[in-house]
């Protein structure tokens, strides 16, 4: 268990990595952080190596590497610039997580060979951490380089400078499985090698080992190539004998943990001599040594990258077991030269590489801690099986058959690799997969979790259960994503319904206003053609025409056209005497006023100045009483008399009936689609002046006589009347027998209506069917039948109101007949039955 604190602690820990690991960096380029003291010249090898055969005693600081006499000399800078940390220059990394890699790029020179000493190689693993290192300095040297990887324990990434080079390919491919291709010489190194990489699966580790060395012997054999076969110090196994030379056979557990490497490395050598006697294969065999330097990925899981990071990041170093083991250390570049060496030499036994440079696992895990952080605890795990307790080369074979000795100091080694460690690579390197083989109490990190994959756990049931886990997650989040997709299906399927039905309502506005634009278009012409039928000139359109406008008009017409318009314009429509003009209302701020349009109200920027409104527009209406509530315009008291004192009031009624009347007749012929001969204008409306809203009744002979008539009746009343209680019954609404009229019209304004066709219609068969199809609800007539010209009435309120309506008409037999034309005698009229009637 973890307890709070210490994962406080370590969240602290976490957050100050990153600065600790620049100013790491920062101070180990100046030589402090680490208390470096190799300087050129100058002996040191950190006083801790237990000494012995080529021991570091007295070697300077290395600046050049390789052997002049096989070519694979060069500046130990050249080979930095391929190692040490940069940012990249082929990739732009996006904000949004996204990256775009650039193809330009340059590579570092490499020699010039003649063909004839350019090699084809194949290097097996080389994309891993030795490998990656040998196929640099292959390149370097001149040569024709094949990486061939199956990406396990190597990166793409180790030899990403090389990608595109025309001496360089890169090939997937597990090696394992056969392999064709033309070389001249095969380094084989694939293999994983750090001890929890190949015990992760020790039978892949044994195929690896076997089938891999088989098929490159194989290949070795076919194209007469040289084999170099990269084996290790683990063929001695636990060793008895102390320093290991080649000719020791060693004392290896065949069925321990770590047999899987052991052995397959033993049969591996056993494979390569037993092709070189049978098949003439010329082979190389390398005993590699403990090795460490750059590129050893942070993961890897062996003593010197596991020291070095836990020392970076401030956890505690782990020891297994009693850290007396002894292991010798070579840096990476002392172990290419040596490979490139034996490669080239003409020794085939096998060769030890490394450092006979020898440290105990406690010293050299003190010897790094003093180095990096001096606070970092040091803690001691339980040993892992079969621990070899001592190992250290004896090099007497390569320094007297290849002339190789290891040139580095572990210091300087240790140096670079400190170097070479990414920070961000560090940062990211927690909770690796071998977290299982510490206790819960040693986890130094409470860490949140990572995206993307998560570490491999080491026993097959918690990889089974792993999976178990990933695939649920995988099922409920594609069940998620389904049912969030059927919603939204279902979402655009609703908003589709509802756009057609908007369409089709805006398609069905727009035939109508097409319509309404024809007609008006033909009206228009229509009142042209008269208008010029009898000479009279039309003045120019506006809204409102003032003073000045009129005085002009006044130039060019008659004076009576401009008498006739102050006329209609006035309440009584009677003028006196000479022509009066309008006069400008005064602008008023009255709740009560009503404009038709917001631009006209007086006090809007926008109203035309000078404006002045004809009088009808801002009359005080005897006995109306306009109100606006919530846009609702009652008109009251239609009886009230003249004396009723009612305060001044700047109402329009006048325009809103207009429009009122305007807006149903629009619809009506919209609806209707009816000819509308019967709106022509009669040869009384052109000769004789009047209230517009006369040209509005739709019915000729209703007209004529509101004209003939105008002077006895009040006009603001007589239009209310219509307007409220005038219902259309279908039809040509210019046929006033398909109209139904408040009885009160025909009682109050007899002179406008007929009296025979009064008798007529209400006599008629046709009539009689008329309303007992409006009565019975059964007719086409009544789905398009009207409704009370009112504007308020919607769709919704007509069918209930026109139900009531005509629920109130009693049946035709019902009703009185009419005996007297006279519009005195009341029995004219169905007194009793109160219905209304037609207009003639
Ligand atoms: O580096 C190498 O060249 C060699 O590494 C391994 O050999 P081994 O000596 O077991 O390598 P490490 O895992 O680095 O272990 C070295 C010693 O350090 C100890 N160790 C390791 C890791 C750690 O965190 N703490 C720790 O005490 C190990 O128990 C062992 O005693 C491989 O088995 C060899 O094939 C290979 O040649």
């Amino acid at each position: 268990m973890v307890d709070s604190e210490q994962i406080g602690n370590n969240a602290e820990n976490t957050a100050g990595q990153a600065d600790m690991l620049n100013k790491l960096k920062q101070s180990l380029k100046s030589g402090n952080a680490l208390n470096v003291s190799a300087k050129e010249g100058e002996a040191s090898n950190g006083g801790n190596a237990i000494g012995g055969q080529g021991g570091n005693n007295g070697k300077k600081r290395v600046t050049n590497v390789g052997h002049k006499v096989v070519g694979s000399d060069v500046e130990l800078d050249t080979l930095r610039q391929l190692y040490l940390p940069k940012d990249p220059t082929d990739r732009i990394v996006h904000d949004d997580g996204t990256v775009s890699f650039i193809h330009a790029k340059s590579f570092l020179p490499v020699r010039m060979l003649r063909a004839s000493e350019r090699q084809r190689i194949l290097v097996t693993g080389g994309a891993g951490f030795v490998g990656s290192h040998l196929v640099d300095r292959l390149m370097l040297m001149g040569h024709e380089v094949i990486v061939m990887d199956n990406f396990f324990t190597g990166t793409k990434t180790n030899v990403q400078h090389w990608i595109g080079h025309p001496h360089f390919d890169l090939v997937r491919h597990d090696v394992v499985d056969p392999f064709m291709i033309e070389v001249n010489q095969i380094y084989h190194l694939a293999c994983p090698a750090s001890p929890p990489h190949y015990q992760y699966n020790p039978t892949k580790t044994v195929k690896t080992s076997v089938m891999g060395t088989i098929n490159m012997l194989g290949l070795a054999k076919r194209t007469k190539a040289r084999f170099l076969l990269t084996s290790t110090s683990e063929v001695y196994g636990d060793p008895e004998e102390h320093p290991q030379k080649e000719t020791y056979w060693g004392h290896v557990n065949p069925i321990g943990p770590r047999a899987c490497y052991d052995e397959g490395k033993r049969i591996a050598e056993t494979l390569t001599y037993s092709y070189m006697r049978q098949n003439d294969v010329d082979v190389r065999v390398a005993r590699i040594f403990n090795t460490f330097g750059p590129r050893m990925s942070p993961a890897d899981g062996r003593v010197v990258s596991n020291f070095i990071i836990q020392a970076l990041k401030g956890e505690q170093l782990t020891i297994y077991g009693d850290g007396q083991q002894t292991r010798s250390f070579q840096y990476v570049h002392d172990l290419v030269d040596g490979l490139i060496l034996l490669m080239n030499k003409n020794f085939t036994e096998p060769v030890n590489l490394g450092n006979p440079e020898e440290y105990s696992i406690t010293d050299f895990a003190e010897m790094i801690r003093n180095r990096v952080s001096p606070e970092t605890p040091i803690k001691n795990l339980p040993a892992t099986m079969d621990d070899p307790k001592k190992r250290k080369p004896d090099v007497t074979r390569a320094i007297t058959y290849l002339g190789w000795r290891p040139a580095f100091s572990v210091q300087q080694g240790l140096e670079e690799t400190i170097e070479c460690m990414d920070p961000m690579q560090l940062l990211m390197h927690q909770n690796t997969m071998y977290d299982d083989d510490f206790d819960q109490d040693d986890q130094d990190f409470n860490s949140p979790k990572r995206p993307g994959r998560k570490p491999m756990p080491t026993s097959a049931a918690a990889r089974k259960a792993q999976n178990r886990e990933a695939q649920r997650a995988f099922r409920e989040r594609k069940e998620r994503h389904l049912k969030d997709m059927e919603e939204t299906v279902k979402k655009l399927r609703t908003d589709r319904r509802a756009t057609l039905r908007q369409r089709d309502a805006y398609k069905s506005r727009a035939e109508q206003l097409r319509i309404q634009n024809w007609y008006l278009k033909g009206l228009i012409l229509t009142l042209q053609l008269v208008c010029m039928q009898h000479k009279v000139v039309i003045p120019p359109h506006s809204p409102f025409l003032n003073e000045d406008a009129l005085c002009e008009i006044a130039k060019v017409v008659a004076p009576e056209v401009i008498e006739s318009y102050v006329k209609a314009a006035s309440p009584s429509g009677i003028t006196k005497g000479d022509v009066e003009l309008p006069v400008k209302p005064e602008p008023t701020t009255s709740n009560d006023a009503i404009y038709i349009d917001e631009d006209m109200a007086p006090d809007s920027p926008y109203s035309p100045a000078p404006r002045m409104e004809p009088n009808w527009q801002t009359q005080q209406h005897k006995g109306t009483n306009v109100k606006q509530e919530d846009n609702n315009i009652s008109t009251t008291d239609f009886n009230n008399s003249a004396s009723e004192q009612q305060p001044p009031r700047q109402v329009n009624l006048a325009a809103i009936q207009h429009i009122k009347l305007k807006i149903a007749m629009d619809e009506f012929f919209t609806s209707t689609q009816s000819p509308t001969t019967g709106m022509q204008p009669t040869i009384l409306q052109l000769a004789v002046t009047h209230d517009p809203r006369i040209d509005l009744v739709p019915t000729a002979y209703m007209r004529d006589r509101m004209i003939l008539f105008q002077d006895l009746y009040d006009i603001d009343e007589l239009v209310e009347t219509l307007v409220q209680g005038a219902a259309f019954m279908g039809g040509d609404p210019t046929d006033k027998m398909c109209w139904l009229v408040p009885r009160e019209l025909v009682t109050k304004y007899w002179y406008l209506a007929s009296a025979s066709h009064d008798l007529n219609v209400i006599g008629s068969p046709k009539a009689q069917a008329r309303l007992a199809a409006i009565r019975n609800n059964e007719s086409n007539m009544v789905a398009h039948m009207s409704v009370p010209i009112s504007p308020r009435a919607d769709m919704g309120h007509q069918n209930s109101n026109r139900r009531e309506y005509f629920e109130s008409i009693p049946p035709i037999n019902s009703l009185s007949p009419m005996d007297s034309m006279s519009p005195s005698n009341q029995s004219f009229y169905p007194q009793q039955n109160n219905y209304p009637l037609p207009p003639r």
